[in-house]
């Protein structure tokens, strides 16, 4: 079939991070609007982590199956942001921070008993995605990237607004991805808008950026129904 011209398709896919991305979801409005209790924040933190840690690893599975050098060259950016360098903390040290600015230890998070099962289930099932599924369909999935930074920058105001009680420095893991993710977005809109080059292909990602959205709302559906202040 044929495609969709480049910025029809590109239109589709920001469509569905408009209906579907974490940002509509009730957990995710009412951190925005303050209503989180310490407990709450404190979980969504803890379980988050497990997703931290997790995007090195799907990122190196894409890795091998790239097109190219030059591709795998750009890609492998996204590896070191977060596990970091010899001379450089990674983006997982820098969410170890936050996790002590809302009162827990470096040990609570690497509890892997304390992961929810949603939790678990989701991400797992997100870096079996990028270990299974076409190149193509593994980086589309990551574009829910391109909804981020709005969202990023709201939540760094909102929580300094809301939450005196956690410390600013805490929230630099936000205000670093807000500088690293340009080059990431632009990679993934090349990689995805230049090979997606059949409608079929075009809605296999189309596909894969509806289940990534799944995967965030279902970890916030978990953290909601274990710390959620009814709960
Ligand atoms: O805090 C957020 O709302 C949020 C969302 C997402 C996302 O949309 O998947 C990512 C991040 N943060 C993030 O920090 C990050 O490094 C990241 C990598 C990826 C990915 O799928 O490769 N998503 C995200």
């Amino acid at each position: 079939m044929t495609p969709l011209p480049a910025a029809e398709f590109e239109e589709e896919l920001r469509a569905i991070g408009e209906q579907r991305y974490h940002h509509l979801h009730p957990f995710n409005e009412r951190m925005h609007a303050g209503d989180l209790t310490e407990d709450e924040f404190r979980g969504w933190v803890r379980n988050r982590f497990y997703y931290q840690l997790n995007l090195p690893i799907k990122d190196a599975f894409v890795l091998t199956k790239l097109p190219g050098s030059e591709h795998r060259r750009r890609w492998i950016k996204r590896i070191t942001d977060h596990d970091g360098t010899d001379g450089a903390e990674g983006g997982i040290e820098r969410w170890v921070r936050l996790g002590e600015s809302v009162g827990l230890t470096r040990a609570d998070l690497h509890d892997d008993r304390a992961v929810l099962p949603g939790v678990r289930f989701a991400v797992d099932a997100y870096v079996a995605f990028c270990r299974d599924r076409p190149w193509l369909e593994a980086v589309a999935s990551a574009m829910t990237e391109l909804f981020a930074p709005d969202l990023l920058s709201r939540r760094i105001t909102d929580v300094r607004e809301h939450y005196p009680w956690i410390a600013p420095s805490g929230l630099e893991y936000f205000r670093t991805r807000l500088t690293q993710q340009p080059a990431d977005i632009e990679h993934l809109l090349e990689l995805v808008l230049t090979h997606a080059d059949t409608r079929e292909k075009q809605l296999a990602c189309a596909r894969a950026l509806e289940f990534k959205c799944d995967v965030l709302w279902t970890l916030l559906d978990s953290v909601q129904l274990a710390f959620g202040k009814d709960a």
